[in-house]
C-alpha cells in the first residue's frame, strides 16, 4: 500500500521507503486529525499558507535580527487575523499560525492562550460583555501577567497588590520592591496593551491572596506606556525570540473595581468578599494552558521524529558489510533505537493530549454549572502531563537533533530552534518539579481513599486494584496478551510507588517531622510515583485509541504500541525491578522484543512520520523536506548567510588583513 506523499523528483532511497509502507497513510493522519475531512481542512490550509504572497519569506527568519523578526510576524499575524480571520475556524487556527508565522510566538499569543481564557472563565458578566468583544475583535491585545521578577512558582508570595478603596471603589495596583515586578509574561513587552495581572487582594488591610484584575497598560491611541506604568521587553532568550516576554511596574495604579476578574470570587462595593466555589479557580488559565500544551508538544516531537527520520532515510554513512553499498543511517539499530521510540511517544503524546483536552472541557461545563469536583482530578492529571510530556519532549527533540550528526547542529535543521522553543514548557506553566508535587499530593489522597475502600475517578482506580504476578513474557505470541500483561505490570508499578512513597512520608511524620518538612523529604519519590502514574495514563490512551482504530491501521498502531510499551518498561526497569514485581529475565524479555520492534517498524518509519503530516513550510527544516532532496537545499540555504553577501568581510577588512600584512611584513 504506498504512501500518497510520493512525488517525482524525489530523492530515491526516500520513495522506495514510501513504496514499501503497508498501511493507508493518509487513513492514519486522518485518524490522528480527527476524520478525513479534517485531514483534508489541514491540507488545504497548507496549501493556501504556501500560496498567499502575504506569508512570502524573502529569507529564512534565521537569517533575520531580532527586531526585524519581531516585524516579519506582526506584519503576519495582521494578515491572519484580518484576512484570514472569518476563513478557518478558531480549532483550525493553531495550525494556521504555525505554518504561517511558525513557533517562535507572535503578538497575539497569549492573547489566545491565556488573555481570551481568563476573560472567559473568570470576568463576571457585565465586564466580560464589555470588553470579550473587544478583545474578540482584536481592537486591543491582552497577556496575562503573574509572574514576578522575585517569584514565579510560590503564588502565596506575590508581592503585586491590589488594594481596595472604599471610598472610590477602585482598587490600587501597585509593586512595592524591583522584584515585585512582573517579568517573564509573553507578549506584555511591547505588543499589548492591556493585562490580567494577578495580584495580592487586600481589603481593610487583610491579604485575601492572589486574584486577577483587568488593567490597562498603554493608550489606545498612541500605544505609549499610561502613568504609573513601566513596561518593556526582557530581552533576547534560548529562543521564543520573535515573542516580547516583558517587564512591568505599576506604580499605585487606580482601576475600577468592576475590573476585578468577578466570576467566582467577589468584591461588593462596600468590600465585602465573597470566595469561590474553589479556592484555585482564580488559577484557570493556568490549567487551560496545561491542558492544550500536551497536544502542542506531542506536534513539536513529531517534528523532530519526521525530520530525523526522513534525513536518516537519506543519509548514506559507513558499511554495515565489508563491501556493500554505503548504507542509509536508518539502517542502523542505534539510530532506529534513538528515532523510534521518539515516533511512537509523539504518537502517544497527541492522543492523550486529545483525551485531556476532552476532559478540560467536560470540567470547564461542570463549572459553568456551579460543579468544581472534576478539577482536582484534572488539575492532577495535566500538572503530571505538563511535567513528563515536555521533559520527554525535549530529550527525544535533542535525540533527534544528535541523530542528524553536524547537520543537526545547524540551523538549518530546524531543530535547535525547535529544542529551544519545546523546553521552555519544562518551566513555563509551572515548573516540572514542582508540578509533579501537585500530582503527587492527588496520589497521596487516592492512597488514603483506596484504603478506606471509596470510590475513584478513573484515573487513579488503579490505587484500588490487587496485584497479582507480573505476567510479562509468560502469556506466549498473542501481542494482545502481552499489551495487557504490560499494563498491568505498569499499573502495579505505579500503585508500588504511590503507596511507598506515602508509607515513606507517614515513617518522617511519625518521627517527629512535621507534615511539610517530612514531605520536603521524600519529594523525589513522590515525583517518581507521579511521573509513573502519568506513564500509566499516557499507555492507557494510547491502548484506548489502538482499540478504537479503524481496521486498516491497526497493525501499525499495534507494532507501534509494542515499541512503545516495550521502550518505557525497559526505561522503568529499575521500577519494574525494584520490589521483584519483574525479574531480571523478564526485562531482558522485554529488551529483546524491543529490539524486534525496531526491525518489524523499519519498512513503515518513514510513513508513520509522513501521516504527522506537516508541511515543508511548517516543518522549516532543509534536513526533514518531504522530497528528501537536502543537499542542494542545504547549500542554497547557506547561501543566504549576511555573512556571505559580500566576498570579503569588512571585519576581514578592518582586521584581519592588517593583521596579516603586518605580519607578513615583519618577516
Ligand atoms: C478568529 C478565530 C479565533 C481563534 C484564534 C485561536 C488562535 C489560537 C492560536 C494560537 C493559540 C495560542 C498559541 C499558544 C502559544 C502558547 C505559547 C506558550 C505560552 C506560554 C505561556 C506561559 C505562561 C505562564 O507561565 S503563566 C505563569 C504560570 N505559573 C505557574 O504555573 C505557577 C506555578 N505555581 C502554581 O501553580 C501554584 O502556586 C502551586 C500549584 C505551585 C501551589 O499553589 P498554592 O496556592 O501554594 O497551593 P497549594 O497549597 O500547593 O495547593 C492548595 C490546593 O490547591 C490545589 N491547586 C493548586 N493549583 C491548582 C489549580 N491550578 N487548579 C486546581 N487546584 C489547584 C492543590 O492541588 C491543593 O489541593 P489539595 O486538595 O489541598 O491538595
Ligand atoms: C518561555 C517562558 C514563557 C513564560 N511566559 C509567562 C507568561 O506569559 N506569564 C507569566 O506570568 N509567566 C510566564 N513565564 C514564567 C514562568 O511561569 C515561571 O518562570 C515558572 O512558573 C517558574 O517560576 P520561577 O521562574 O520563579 O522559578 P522558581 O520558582 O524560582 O524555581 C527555580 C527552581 O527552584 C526549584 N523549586 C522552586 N520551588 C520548588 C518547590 N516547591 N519544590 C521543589 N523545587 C522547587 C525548581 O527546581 C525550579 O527549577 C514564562 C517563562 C518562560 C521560560
Amino acid at each position: 500500500m504506498p504512501n500518497r506523499c510520493i512525488r517525482p523528483g524525489d530523492n530515491p532511497d526516500l520513495t522506495k521507503e514510501r513504496e514499501t509502507c503497508t498501511f493507508d497513510t493518509d487513513e492514519l493522519a486522518a485518524n490522528l486529525y480527527g476524520s478525513r475531512r479534517n485531514l483534508e481542512r489541514r491540507r488545504e490550509i497548507s496549501q493556501k499558507v504556501s500560496a498567499d504572497p502575504d506569508f512570502a519569506d524573502p529569507i529564512p527568519h534565521e537569517f533575520l535580527s531580532r527586531e526585524k523578526a519581531v516585524d516579519a510576524t506582526a506584519k503576519k499575524s495582521k494578515v491572519i487575523f484580518q484576512k484570514w480571520k472569518n476563513l478557518v475556524k478558531p480549532e483550525e487556527m493553531p495550525h494556521l499560525v504555525n505554518e504561517a508565522v511558525g513557533i517562535q510566538g507572535f503578538p497575539l499569543a497569549l492573547h489566545h492562550a491565556m488573555f481570551l481564557p481568563s476573560l472567559n472563565s473568570q470576568a463576571d458578566d457585565d465586564l466580560a460583555a464589555e470588553i470579550l468583544p473587544r478583545a474578540k475583535a482584536y481592537e486591543i491585545i491582552g497577556t496575562y501577567a503573574q509572574t514576578e521578577m522575585g517569584h514565579g512558582t510560590n503564588l502565596r508570595e506575590l508581592e503585586t497588590t491590589a488594594t481596595y478603596d472604599k471610598t472610590t471603589q477602585e482598587f490600587v495596583i501597585n509593586t512595592p520592591t524591583r522584584k515585585a515586578m512582573k517579568w517573564w509574561p509573553g507578549n506584555l513587552g511591547k505588543m499589548s496593551n492591556y493585562a490580567v495581572v494577578c495580584c495580592q487582594l487586600i481589603i481593610d488591610g487583610k491579604n485575601l491572596g492572589p486574584h486577577n484584575f483587568l488593567v490597562q497598560l498603554r493608550c489606545e491611541k498612541t500605544h505609549e506606556p499610561l502613568p504609573g506604568i513601566t513596561v518593556g521587553d526582557i530581552g533576547p532568550k534560548i529562543a521564543y525570540n520573535t515573542t516580547d516576554n516583558g517587564f512591568l511596574a505599576l506604580d499605585n495604579v487606580r482601576i475600577p473595581r468592576r475590573q476585578m476578574l468577578m466570576k467566582h470570587a467577589k468584591v461588593s462595593p462596600d468590600g465585602t468578599y465573597t470566595p469561590p466555589i474553589h479556592a484555585k479557580l482564580n488559577y484557570g488559565a493556568m490549567v487551560h494552558v496545561r491542558a492544550h500544551m500536551i497536544y502542542s508538544h506531542g506536534h513539536l516531537l513529531a517534528r523532530a521524529a519526521a525530520v530525523a527520520t526522513r534525513y536518516s532515510a537519506v543519509r548514506r554513512q559507513g558499511r554495515i558489510e565489508n563491501g556493500g553499498p554505503e548504507v542509509q543511517i536508518l539502517d542502523y539499530q542505534t539510530q532506529q533505537h534513538r528515532i523510534f521510540p521518539q515516533i511512537a511517544r509523539a504518537y502517544a503524546i497527541l492522543f492523550a493530549g486529545q483525551e485531556v483536552r476532552d476532559q478540560y472541557a467536560k470540567t470547564l461545563e461542570g463549572i459553568a454549572n456551579g460543579q468544581a469536583d472534576l478539577l482536582p482530578d484534572l488539575h492532577a492529571l495535566t500538572s503530571g502531563l505538563k511535567s513528563v510530556v515536555t521533559f520527554m519532549g525535549g530529550l527525544g527533540i535533542e535525540q533527534c537533533r544528535m541523530s542528524c550528526g553536524g547537520h543537526g547542529y545547524s540551523d538549518a535543521s530546524g531543530l535547535p530552534k525547535l529544542y529551544g522553543v519545546q523546553i521552555g514548557g519544562c518551566t513555563y506553566e509551572g515548573e516540572n518539579m514542582v508540578m509533579l508535587q501537585q500530582t503527587a499530593r492527588y496520589l497521596m489522597k487516592g492512597v488514603k481513599w483506596a484504603e478506606q475502600g471509596k470510590s475513584l475517578s478513573p484515573s487513579i482506580a488503579y490505587l484500588g486494584k490487587k496485584s497479582g504476578k507480573s505476567l510479562i513474557g509468560l502469556k506466549g505470541g498473542d501481542i494482545t496478551r502481552e499489551h495487557e500483561a504490560i499494563l498491568e505490570t505498569l499499573e502495579h508499578t505505579a500503585r508500588r510507588l504511590a503507596i511507598d512513597a506515602s508509607q515513606l512520608w507517614e515513617k518522617r511524620i511519625k518521627g517527629g517531622e512535621c507534615k511539610e518538612r517530612a514531605w520536603n523529604g521524600v519529594t523525589v519519590e513522590m515525583n517518581r510515583a507521579s511521573r509513573v502514574y502519568t506513564r500509566l495514563f499516557m499507555a492507557r490512551s494510547f491502548h484506548r485509541r489502538l482499540l478504537s482504530s479503524p481496521s486498516s491501521i491497526r497493525s501499525v498502531l499495534s507494532d507501534l504500541f509494542s515499541l512503545y510499551l516495550h521502550y518505557e518498561c525497559v526505561d522503568m526497569a529499575q521500577h519494574l525491578l525494584e520490589d521483584g514485581h519483574c525479574n531480571g529475565g523478564q526485562i531482558q524479555y522485554l529488551k529483546k522484543r524491543l529490539y524486534e520492534d525496531l526491525t518489524t517498524l523499519r519498512p513503515n518509519a518513514v510513513s508513520l512520520v509522513d501521516s504527522f503530516e506537516i508541511s515543508d513550510r511548517e516543518l522549516n527544516s532543509v534536513l526533514g523536506r518531504r522530497d528528501g532532496n537536502v543537499y542542494e537545499a542545504l547549500f542554497q540555504w547557506a547561501k543566504q548567510s549576511e555573512l556571505n553577501y559580500t566576498d570579503v568581510l569588512p571585519a576581514v577588512k578592518n582586521y584581519m588583513m592588517p593583521m596579516m600584512e603586518e605580519n607578513r611584513s615583519k618577516l
